[in-house]
């Protein structure tokens, strides 16, 4: 096979795990061609000592790659491009992209949220975008520096709807020689919307709470928020005809307790820091468009979102 041009954006949480194991397997083998594109402080950190990832999975945990940028526009003939920023980065890095791909490079966005299939397609209309989820609980411990705890993280993708017969056996078996956890299928919705209903209701109550993950399975009164959050988000994906299990909302509690207890969310994190910079509109945003746009009402969310809004203005304030 001829080597592929890899390309991994965001070295954070989720570009820190999973670009550092496609990496490390590529480090050892030469198969293909990996570059990792991160900007300022990362970008110099990485480059002079390496991206470095704090796990029990890892022997190693420094990686190299074959190259690093700090510009989108350095990139040469991508064939796969994992786009591991959060939301807010979404359309810069799209924009930015449509100046250096080819019609055969493939997009793996590695982010929350159940509109980044159709927010990258809005920019980049014909390429293959592979719709995708992602369960790790990794953060960046100092640029450059990824902590990972808990369970190996594990990605769920699907077959681009608009090019279902693309061949993806070369990224399964990079997957797979990068011993990456995965699970592929035909249609990963269910998997996305399943995603969503953990990480919006437990993002938005442990954001307002100042809670973890653990918090919001044992508290009375924040699992009974999330539970009402869940339920709006439920509707909604029934009526856009995204069939969840019956039982998703116990279903969600149960997967959620396997997370160590005090597991933040990231939406946690960023509103209790007051960075205005956030993922509430990817959560609460989102459930309260599709609500008015499906006529699904969704008290329970408008009530949390206004309350973190508050929370936010009043950081700015203090
Ligand atoms: N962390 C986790 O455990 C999980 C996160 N997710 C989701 O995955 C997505 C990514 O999250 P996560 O990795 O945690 O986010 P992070 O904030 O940890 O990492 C994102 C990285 O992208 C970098 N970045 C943004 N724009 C550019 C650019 N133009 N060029 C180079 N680098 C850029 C940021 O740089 P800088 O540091 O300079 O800002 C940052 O380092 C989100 O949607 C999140 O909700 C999903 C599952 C688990
Ligand atoms: C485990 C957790 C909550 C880590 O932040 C996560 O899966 C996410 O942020 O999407």
């Amino acid at each position: 096979m001829t080597k592929k041009n890899i390309a991994i954006i965001g070295l954070g949480g989720v570009g820190g795990y999973f670009g550092f194991k496609i990496n490390q397997f590529n480090e050892q083998s030469e198969e293909h061609h990996v570059t990792f594109v991160a900007r300022n402080k990362t970008y110099q950190q990485v480059k002079e000592n390496g991206l470095q990832l704090i796990s029990s999975d890892l022997e190693n945990n420094v990686t190299r790659p074959n190259k690093i940028i700090e510009n989108i526009s350095e990139l040469k003939n991508p064939d796969l491009i994992l786009i591991c920023v959060k939301e807010y980065d979404l359309e810069n890095i799209c924009n930015q992209l449509t100046g250096v791909i080819t019609k055969e490079t493939i997009l793996l966005p590695m982010m929350n949220g159940v509109d980044i299939y159709d927010r990258i397609r809005k920019i980049i209309p014909d390429n293959v975008i592979l719709p995708s989820c992602v369960y790790v609980a990794s953060h960046i411990k100092e640029k450059g520096i990824v902590e990972h705890k808990g369970k190996p993280g594990k990605l769920y993708f699907g077959n681009d709807p608009m090019h279902p017969d693309t061949d993806l056996e070369w990224i399964t078996r990079l997957l797979d020689n990068s011993n990456i956890n995965y699970t592929f299928r035909d249609d990963a919705s269910i998997d996305i919307w399943t995603k969503f209903i953990f990480i919006a209701s437990f993002g938005l109550v442990s954001a307002k709470y100042n809670s973890s993950i653990g918090a919001v399975c044992t508290e009375p009164q924040q699992k009974e928020e999330a539970t009402e959050i869940m339920k709006e988000i439920k509707l909604i994906a029934h009526k856009k005809d995204i069939m969840l299990r019956d039982d998703i909302i116990e279903n969600t509690f149960q997967k959620a307790s396997t997370f160590p207890q005090t597991t933040p969310t990231s939406l946690q994190l960023d509103v209790n820091s007051g960075k205005q910079n956030n993922e509430l509109e990817l959560f609460a945003g989102a459930i309260l468009k599709y609500g008015e746009e499906l006529n699904v009402k969704c008290p329970a969310t408008q009530k949390i979102y206004n309350e973190i809004k508050t929370k936010l203005a009043n950081k700015i304030n203090t």
